[in-house]
């Protein structure tokens, strides 16, 4: 039957199912863009409908995708631009498919920080890991089951991201990860020992941090080894921003998307032969997790793609940078190596040559102008943010509505760059700063509004692995090279920095390092060296 009809007492309306679709058919050019065009409109009048309760709407000059271009070519940084412009604690940004709120103070942020189940983290971070991991149909669901609602422990994402905290909290199961990393910090210095090396600084670091913190994490057969996973995740990694927005990644993103490709297959072979259960206890429950939801080799395998990401994107920038912040300085250079020569302890071997000790415990406990070189680093080079959704309608201090559906942004360098919690000397490189006593003006001032590693019950899981990382990598580099830059007639030159992805949280330079790193002078013989398991 081809027709139905649709009688009411006094209309009368007959369908003729084969003409409606000859009819629809004929005309589809003109209903599809009919379609397109509501369905702009409504987003349109969505987006700049304005409720007098919510935070003020900042409008972009070229309608609708003006921010979101801006957000594309430069980052979190186009927010502190704006927050800078319009000097509000908190404002609207429109973009294609909804609106973003910025929040630009400390005490804003603390709100959101007390309100994890409104203002949420996990919703947009499953969908970015979703769309940067090609997962099958099966895994998609998984990862965006539940991430919010009454029930979302129950789902992957908040699951698995408890038992991420645990694994990384201090204690035995991280001294497992950090120990490892420490060796292979010290088999990476000793290949520098006695000549002078040539290099380009970032590259190098991402070596040398890529092998040590994959070999803590996933163990003796970790697929980092292989040269082609190794190099395809940094091909990944270059690409993020591309890949985030691309609806079809081998022609949009040939890079990127083939380099993901050969780390996904190292990982899923990995997986396969059951190598995470020689790793760390973080790849065990993150493997666990997936496959007790019934997750392939492959899916698991391109999830682990995907938290490299967190594990070493802002790691391997963050020591680049503060390994130029301090050759370009000689005296904190020299107060640096005062600082660490204090905690080392000497030892010399039969054949004479001469050993420099540093427990990792030391590091952390007894060099605090080391700790705060890198804060002071992380203060300078923070581009990132951290991200929220909100899931149910809310007012943040009893002041600003906030509708569910809206992204919101927090941008950590917004307060990084602030003078009023840093002072005239905001644009100084300055780690004393970091030094100062707690109950001075100077450091109340900036309370709360040092924020690298994001904050609330979202806070960065991974902060203590980076941080006794950094600490060691840094020591036994500045301790054990001196370095001059190969251009510029051995001047240390801005190098120029961007955010490289929306995801990132710390600055890529615009342009490597090359330099002559050679054995420090008076000490050329001498080796340093990490010790992570002393206690005290
Ligand atoms: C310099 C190094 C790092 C920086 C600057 C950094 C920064 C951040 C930031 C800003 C966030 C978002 C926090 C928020 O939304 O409030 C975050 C989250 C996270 N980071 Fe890191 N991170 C670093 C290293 C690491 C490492 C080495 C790991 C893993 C070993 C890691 C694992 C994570 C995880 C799992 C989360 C999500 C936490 C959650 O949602 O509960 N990060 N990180």
């Amino acid at each position: 039957m081809n027709s139905f009809t649709l009688g009411l007492d006094n209309f009368e309306l007959s369908l003729d199912r084969t003409k409606l679709w000859d009819t629809l058919h004929e005309h589809r050019a003109i209903v599809s863009i009919t379609i397109v065009v509501l369905l702009a409109l409504y987003r349109l009048l969505f987006v700049y409908t304005q409720d007098e309760r919510e935070p003020k709407l900042i409008k972009p000059r070229i309608p609708l995708i003006g921010h979101a271009i801006n957000v594309y070519r430069f980052g979190s940084r186009h927010f502190v631009g704006i927050a800078k412009k319009c000097g509000l604690p908190i404002y609207l940004l429109p973009v294609p498919g909804g609106r973003i709120a910025i929040v630009t103070t400390p005490e804003l942020l603390s709100h959101v920080d007390k309100q994890p189940k409104a203002i949420a983290f996990a919703p947009i971070a499953a969908l970015v890991i979703d769309k940067l991991s090609g997962l099958s149909k099966a895994g998609s669901k998984t990862v965006l089951d539940r991430t919010m609602g009454p029930d979302k422990m129950d789902g992957y994402m908040n699951a698995v991201m408890v038992d991420i905290h645990a694994t990384l909290a201090p204690g035995p199961k991280l001294e497992a990860v950090t120990t490892q990393v420490a060796y292979n910090l010290n088999d990476s210095m000793a290949e520098l020992h006695g000549e002078t090396t040539r290099m380009n600084l970032l590259y190098w670091f991402r070596h040398v941090f890529g092998m040590s913190s994959t070999n803590g994490i996933y163990g003796p057969e970790n697929p980092f080894k292989d040269p082609k996973v190794e190099a395809g995740f940094w091909a990944f990694d270059d690409n993020i921003s591309d890949l985030l927005i691309t609806p079809k990644a081998s022609l949009t993103c040939p890079t990127g998307d083939s380099g993901r490709a050969n780390a996904w297959a190292g990982f899923a072979k990995y997986f396969e032969n059951s190598g995470h259960l020689k790793g760390s206890e973080l790849v065990k429950i993150r493997h666990r997790h997936a496959a007790e939801r019934g997750c392939s080799d492959l899916d698991i395998g391109k999830l682990e793609v995907t938290m490299i990401i967190g594990i070493l994107t802002n790691t391997v920038p963050t020591i680049f940078w503060a390994t130029y912040y301090v050759y370009r300085d000689a005296d904190l250079l020299a107060s640096l190596r005062e600082e660490i020569s204090k905690i080392a302890t000497l030892a010399k071997k039969a054949d004479g040559s001469r050993i420099w000790t540093i427990k990792n415990v030391d590091l952390k406990n007894s060099a605090p102008l080391l700790t705060a070189t890198i804060n002071e680093t992380f203060r300078h080079r923070t581009c990132g943010i951290s991200s929220r959704f909100v899931t149910e309608t809310t007012t943040l201090k009893d002041q600003y509505l906030l509708k569910k559906g809206t992204i919101m942004e927090l941008p950590n360098n917004v307060i990084h760059s602030n003078p009023e919690y840093w002072g005239p000397t905001v644009n100084e490189f300055n780690p004393k700063r970091f030094l100062a006593d707690p109950r001075s003006a100077e450091a109340k001032a900036a309370r709360g509004a040092f924020r690298p590693f994001g904050g609330g019950a979202s806070l960065c899981a991974g902060r203590h692995q980076a941080m006794s990382q950094m600490l060691g990598g840094l020591a036994l580099f500045i301790m054990g090279n001196d370095c001059t830059p190969v251009h510029n007639r051995g001047e240390w030159k801005f190098p120029g920095a961007h955010g490289h992805t929306i995801a990132a949280a710390v600055d890529l330079p615009s342009t490597d390092l090359w330099l002559d790193v050679s054995p420090r002078k008076g000490y050329e013989a001498d080796f340093w060296v990490l010790n992570p398991e002393a206690r005290e």
